[in-house]
């Protein structure tokens, strides 16, 4: 039987540094804010928004959650954004995905603050992900990454498959795992042979949304998992590996208890790290102002 990297130990570590960290900010009189949107009509998106509200009041968090009708407009919801960019006690912004289909989820998202888009899906923050230069990064590929050193695996000179090139996981996950100085092969809907680039590699991290995907016959005993995908069943949610694949790889992370859980707490890692960009990009206005 190979270890099960269950992750809850590790989200428990984060949660103690944030709630440290939220008190300092309160004592300097920063309330951290959150305010996320739902569109309703997804109910994994409403569960998944209820999940984050239960972290942030464990954290003292101030959490706004606004549920729209599922017919809301694009103009309706661009100015939503624009006034919550605009509002100075509101830290982070999060548009919970997926949306209908007549809203264009990437113009929305877009429309965001970068400092205040905590789930690193605005433009600018993608280039700072792709460069490695300062700015909010997506929570899941970084969700990834930290799982590997938690407990204790490098990457550094690894071979890792990678399944999945989504714009949330796999995308951004690409240029965080080359900067680690792994070995990177990237599969998708059109690679013809998984199995072939499985059996190459001494990770697999997949990022699919597929239940099911990778079985036991795909793997070896050196591989080490990490399974990134969700999906909703009527037996509660999945990832892409069939769980008994546990048995016949070297580690793997279980779902649920394995990204997700470390998913959620480096959002509000983010949120941290965003209200400290906006208090001192604040500052530097001030400064400036009073220079002239
Ligand atoms: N654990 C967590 O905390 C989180 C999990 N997720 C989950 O991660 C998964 C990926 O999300 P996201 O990045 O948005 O991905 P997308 O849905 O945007 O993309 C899925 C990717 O998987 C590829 N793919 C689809 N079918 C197959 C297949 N049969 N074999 C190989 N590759 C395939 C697609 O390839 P192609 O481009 O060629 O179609 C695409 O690159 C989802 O399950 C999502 O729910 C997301 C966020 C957080
Ligand atoms: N822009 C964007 N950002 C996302 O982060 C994003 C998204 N879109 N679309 C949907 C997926 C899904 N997702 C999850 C986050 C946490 C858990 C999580 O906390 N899971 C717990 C279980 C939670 C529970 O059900 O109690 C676990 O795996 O152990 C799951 C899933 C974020 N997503």
């Amino acid at each position: 039987m190979g270890k099960l990297l269950e992750t809850a130990a590790l989200a428990s570590e984060i949660l103690d540094h944030l709630s440290i960290e939220v008190k300092q900010l309160k004592e300097k009189g920063i309330e951290p804010t959150i305010s996320v949107i739902v569109v309703q009509g997804d109910p994994a998106s409403e569960c998944y928004a209820k999940v984050k509200q239960r972290i942030a009041r464990r954290l003292g968090i101030r959490y706004l959650l606004t549920f729209v009708h599922s017919q809301v407009t694009e103009t309706e919801l661009l100015e939503r954004i624009k006034w919550l960019n605009r509002c100075p006690t509101i830290h982070g912004i999060i548009l919970e995905l997926p949306l209908p289909k007549h809203l264009d989820a990437a113009r929305l998202a877009a429309a965001i603050s970068p400092e205040k888009d905590i789930d690193g899906l605005t433009p600018s923050n993608k280039l700072a992900c792709f460069t490695g230069n300062k700015g909010l990064y997506p929570a899941t590929p970084l969700a990834c990454i930290r799982i590997m050193n938690y407990f204790g695996y490098t990457l550094e000179g690894k071979n890792v498959t990678l399944i999945g090139h989504g714009e949330t996981v796999g995308k951004p996950l690409v240029q965080l795992l080359l900067r680690e100085n792994a070995t990177l092969t990237v599969c998708h809907k059109y690679t013809k042979d998984l199995r072939m680039h499985i059996e190459k590699a001494d990770v697999l991290i997949t990022a699919v949304g597929k239940v099911g995907l990778i079985s036991a016959d795909m793997v070896h005993r050196n591989l080490i998992i990490i399974d990134a995908g969700i999906s909703e069943t009527k037996n509660g949610i999945m990832g892409d590996v069939q769980p008994e694949v546990a048995e016949f790889v070297k580690a793997m992370t279980p779902v649920p208890g394995g990204v997700g859980k470390v998913t959620t707490m480096l959002l509000f890692e983010n949120l941290i790290k965003a209200v400290h960009l906006q208090t001192s990009k604040r500052k530097r206005e001030v400064d400036q102002r009073e220079s002239l």
